[in-house]
């Protein structure tokens, strides 16, 4: 028998070259990643078939150059998945999102044109789009964080989906999407709108230029969207952008993965993840520090006491 973890080639969503960890078994091919210290676990891609059961099947090549038009998503789900992964165990010294190495599943091609993406608890699923408002969605680095991350949100503080703690579960979401892609402050551009440049899904920096509010004032209160997370999250995003904009990438993250693992509770609401931030930031830097001032005067030009 002949198995062995192997090195192939892929193009993807945007028509990029990327190195990816492959695995090969029995003459054929697999989007199955070995090379991680996850005492066991692996990264692995399938493929839903355009149906809606998951995982599904695993994606596989005859020659490991995965370059054909209908691979590109499941190259792009794999390899962001391992850069997320990299993200987590280098920069926050956790192994995956349970902290001891689970695997990392992702299923695309998951029924047809579908314009959406999530994480149903055990594994990623990732639509291909209709090529109008969405390519396919892991063909984005900070979608794919995003959706990693409520893995780890799941398993840490464990944020309700509902109203601000539901908000505050999709701002922590968003926030690390944008440290795993900090080039800009959209959200799923790579992805959205894929005729139309320089817009996305949405924007930490301005929230309200795509619909959401940015200060507390202007919280909705809503029955849909499990109380409007994807609405209010605008207003702890807004606050991210005024922290991260103070005092750098490398402390915020800093701060946000240290509330987010020791502070934040299932019900924690915007002025307890203030608290949470204030108290990862003192733990860190000092109460007295112009990093502990920066992330009380983030929240409080959004309005959270
Ligand atoms: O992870 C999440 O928060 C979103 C999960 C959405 C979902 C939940 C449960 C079952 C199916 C789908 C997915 C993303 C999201 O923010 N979706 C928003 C916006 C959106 C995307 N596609 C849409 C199509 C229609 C309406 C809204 C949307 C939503 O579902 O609200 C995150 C990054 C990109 C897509
Ligand atoms: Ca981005
Ligand atoms: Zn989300």
């Amino acid at each position: 028998v002949t198995d062995a973890a192997t090195t192939g080639r892929g193009t993807g969503v945007n028509g990029d070259t990327k190195t990816l960890n492959t695995y090969f078994s029995n003459g054929t091919y697999y989007l199955y990643d070995t090379t991680k210290p996850m005492s066991g676990g692996v990264i692995q891609t399938a493929t839903a078939q355009n149906r809606s059961t998951l995982p599904g099947v695993y994606s596989t090549d005859a020659d490991n150059a995965w370059t054909a038009s209908n691979q590109r998503a499941d190259v792009d789900a794999h390899y962001y998945a391992g850069v997320v992964y990299d993200y987590y165990y280098n920069t926050h010294n956790r192994n995956s999102y349970d902290n001891r190495g689970a695997s990392i599943t992702s299923t695309v091609h998951y029924q047809t044109n579908y314009n959406n993406a999530f994480w149903n608890g055990s594994q990623m699923v990732y639509g291909d789009g209709d090529g109008t408002t969405f390519a396919p969605l892991s063909g984005a680095l900070d979608v794919v964080a995003h959706e990693i991350t409520h893995a780890v949100t799941e398993r840490t503080a464990g944020l309700q989906y509902q109203n601000q703690s539901g908000a505050l579960n999709e701002s922590m979401s968003d926030v690390f999407g944008y440290f795993l892609d900090p080039n800009d402050w959209l959200l799923g551009e790579d992805v959205y709108t894929p005729k139309v440049s320089g817009d996305g899904l949405r924007s930490l920096s301005n929230p309200e230029s795509y619909g959401q509010p940015s200060t507390m004032s202007n919280y909705v209160n809503t029955t849909s969207d499990n109380g409007g997370v994807h609405i209010n999250s605008g207003i702890p995003n807004k606050a991210a952008y005024y922290t991260i904009s103070s005092i750098g990438k490398a402390q915020a993250e800093k701060i946000y993965y240290r509330a987010l693992t020791t502070y934040l509770t299932p019900t924690s609401n915007f002025s307890n993840a203030k608290s949470a931030l204030l108290q990862a930031a003192s733990d860190l830097y000092g109460s007295n520090s112009s990093t502990y001032n920066a992330v009380k005067s983030a929240w409080d030009r959004v309005g959270v006491n």
